[in-house]
């Protein structure tokens, strides 16, 4: 049983998930937010308890994904290791992967089919290694306080670049995802990142990792794909916990990182998750 000796926090909207296997855990927050609204509602607060382990819950705004609208939080006392749900979709992420990669948040992937309306495309969650943060940041940022580390772009920034091992969960929420659209869609969005970060001659780059998702590979609802920076900069692909690849590339894992908690990530509120469950870990 792993144990968590910081407080943990997560973003929920107010409405209890429909889902039936959403875990006990987000209905036991949603009761209490319903609770404690009266006091705090329209108030964006933040409400603290000094227990081991907390998690956030947002107040206002439901849909936030690409929405910075206001929001507030609400802290409530959890001592368990239990799974958290992605509420709006009821997708499940383990609070600890490979025994020491902390979930630090977790979110929600829309996407444009056909110029139509968003559609929820996968849930993810966001893991990083709790001695890897404390060995790779803690020197720079452990003695910050909690207001000098919100809203800290080069904190994460660091992250992105250190050598931390992280993994990104996806878990695929729409039922008739093919496995080319995955393979188009990732030629896209890292195409971009790549681009960015490390100029125009990264085809060949590129191929490698959209290559990886070949076409025997099925992809039905609930179908899980790790994206894990391994020490040394390793990317590595996992399906369903089959391995299909490999790359070591420092701007592939920049890139792919930066899709969810770099400067323009696919759900704001899942990054702000990531930044306040990363605080703690820094705290030697
Ligand atoms: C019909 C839309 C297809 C979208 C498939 C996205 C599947 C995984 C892609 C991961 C990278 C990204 O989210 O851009």
């Amino acid at each position: 049983m792993v144990s968590f000796r910081f407080p943990f926090l997560f973003s929920q909207p107010p409405k209890p998930p429909n889902s039936a296997n959403a875990s006990s855990r987000t209905f036991t927050a949603t009761a209490a937010a319903a609770a404690l609204s009266v006091a705090a509602a329209g108030a964006g607060i933040v409400i603290s308890q000094s227990a081991n382990k907390t998690f956030i819950l947002n107040l206002l705004g439901s849909d936030r994904v690409n929405s910075c609208t206001m929001w507030g939080s609400l802290s409530i006392s959890d001592s368990s290791s239990s799974p958290v749900t992605e509420s709006r979709t009821g997708m499940s992420f383990p609070a600890v992967l490979r025994g020491s990669q902390r979930l630090l948040g977790v979110g929600l992937r829309r996407k444009a089919v056909l110029g139509l309306k968003n559609i929820d495309i996968y849930a993810f969650g966001v893991y990083a290694d709790d001695s890897d943060v404390k060995e790779f940041l803690s020197e720079k940022y452990g003695a910050l306080s909690s207001s000098e580390l919100k809203g800290n772009e080069e904190l994460k920034e660091d992250l992105m670049e250190s050598d931390v091992s992280m993994t990104i969960r996806l878990q695929i929420v729409y039922g008739r995802l093919s496995i080319k659209s995955v393979r188009s869609a990732f030629q896209e969005s890292v195409a971009s990142r790549l681009h960015k970060f490390g100029g125009s001659d990264n085809e060949e780059l590129l191929q490698r990792f959209t290559s990886q998702f070949k076409d025997e590979y099925k992809i039905p609802k609930g179908s899980i794909i790790d994206l894990s920076r391994e020490r040394g900069y390793v990317l590595r692909t996992t399906i369903d916990g089959k391995e299909v690849g490999s790359i070591q590339s420092k701007l592939l894992c920049r890139s792919v990182l930066d899709l969810y908690i770099g400067s323009e990530p696919f759900d704001p509120k899942a990054k702000e998750d990531v930044e306040q469950n990363l605080a703690p870990l820094l705290k030697k």
